[in-house]
């Protein structure tokens, strides 16, 4: 569905002279600052995958989805999106594209919903009976009727990013990318969305490319998550063995049936077994472990030593913490 091959984006910013009329200066500065904002990226994304695409601030993600959308083009490389170059087969390829940017609305903003869906309907060569059964299956999915004649403008941040997805979606494209699609709204508003774009997914069998810093997004739609900083491509795979990766500790409770009896000596032993007690509080005893270096199986086998285990549970380390991590090594 989108190849991307060695995809590289300088951009060249005149360097502004210091002093008096800089501004002025700055049109005729031979001097440029060369931004190198993504480095030679590559990376396959097939029919029905949900990618998250993650990074720090100014890592270059926006870049590569300009690149792919075909708003930018690369300074080396080569993208084809649904096989075609969104640079050069524009036309092509936006028919295959849909694309949400959370912080922009591609609605006319004193227009009401409905009068957006008509321009866009007309612009995509949509059918009117296509239309008609797209829009009642979205107004029922993501409730729009209850703002169908509100000019956008008036629309709250849920409501406006519910109309945009659907409109995105209106000339039923195999591929949708969302930047930041919940960035700002609150939990319900989040949960309406997810469930949406996750039924895009399961049920329609979408492939979507979703861009955000809000880690529960990733970690609850993507069935795979690459990770860019400074421009490369760090990593690419599953979250799971994301963690694993990092290192970071799994926090294990266990709970006890009755008596137990947690060896004096672990201290001493814990650094072979490569985990640490750090609480016991009344019948639950928490370890931290490094996954990576112990097994689920092996704790369970130490731990059962030292009397009739309840109930266990894990605490993976927070998402988010792993992508600080990673961003920082
Ligand atoms: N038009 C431009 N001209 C010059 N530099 C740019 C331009 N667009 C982006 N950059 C620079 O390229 C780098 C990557 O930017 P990009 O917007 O792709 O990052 P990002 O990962 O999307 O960040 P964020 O999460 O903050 O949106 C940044 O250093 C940014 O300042």
């Amino acid at each position: 569905m989108i190849e991307a091959r060695n995809l590289c984006k300088d951009f060249k910013t005149p360097v502004v002279p210091e002093g008096r009329f800089s501004g002025i200066r700055t049109l005729f500065s031979r001097e440029y600052r060369l931004k190198e904002a993504v480095r030679g990226i590559s990376f396959q994304v097939k029919q029905g995958e949900f990618v998250g695409y993650i990074g720090p601030n100014g890592a270059g993600k926006s870049t590569t989805i300009k690149m792919l959308t075909g708003i930018l083009h690369p300074t080396s490389g080569e993208v084809t999106v649904g096989g075609w170059n969104p640079h050069r087969d524009r036309q092509k390829a936006v028919r295959q594209l849909g694309v949400v940017f959370g912080q922009r609305s591609q609605l006319w903003w004193d227009l009401p919903v409905k009068d957006s869906y008509d321009i866009l309907a007309q612009m995509y060569d949509v059918n009117p009976a296509d239309k008609k059964e797209r829009l009642d299956q979205f107004a029922e999915l993501l409730d729009l009727h209850e703002f169908w004649d509100t000019p956008v403008r008036k629309l709250s941040l849920g409501q406006r990013m519910r109309a945009d997805i659907a409109a995105a979606m209106l000339h039923d494209p195999e591929l949708l990318f969302l930047d930041e699609p919940t960035i700002g709204l609150d939990v319900h508003a989040k949960l309406n969305i997810r469930r949406f774009l996750r039924k895009l997914n399961e049920d329609f069998g979408k492939t979507i490319l979703l861009t955000t810093h809000d880690m529960d997004d990733v970690e609850q739609l993507c069935n795979r998550v690459m990770v860019i900083n400074h421009g490369e491509m760090k990593y690419d795979g599953t979250i799971g063995r994301l963690r694993e990766m990092i290192g970071l500790p799994t926090l294990i409770r266990v709970k006890f049936r009755g008596d137990f009896q947690v060896p004096e000596d672990l201290l001493r032993i814990s650094p072979s077994l490569s985990f640490n007690v750090t609480q016991i509080e009344g019948d639950t005893v928490t370890l931290e472990a490094n996954r990576r270096e112990i097994s689920t199986i092996d704790i369970i086998r130490v731990v059962g030593d030292w009397g009739e285990i309840d109930d266990i549970a894990m605490e993976e380390p927070e998402f988010e913490e792993v992508i600080r991590s990673f961003s920082a090594s």
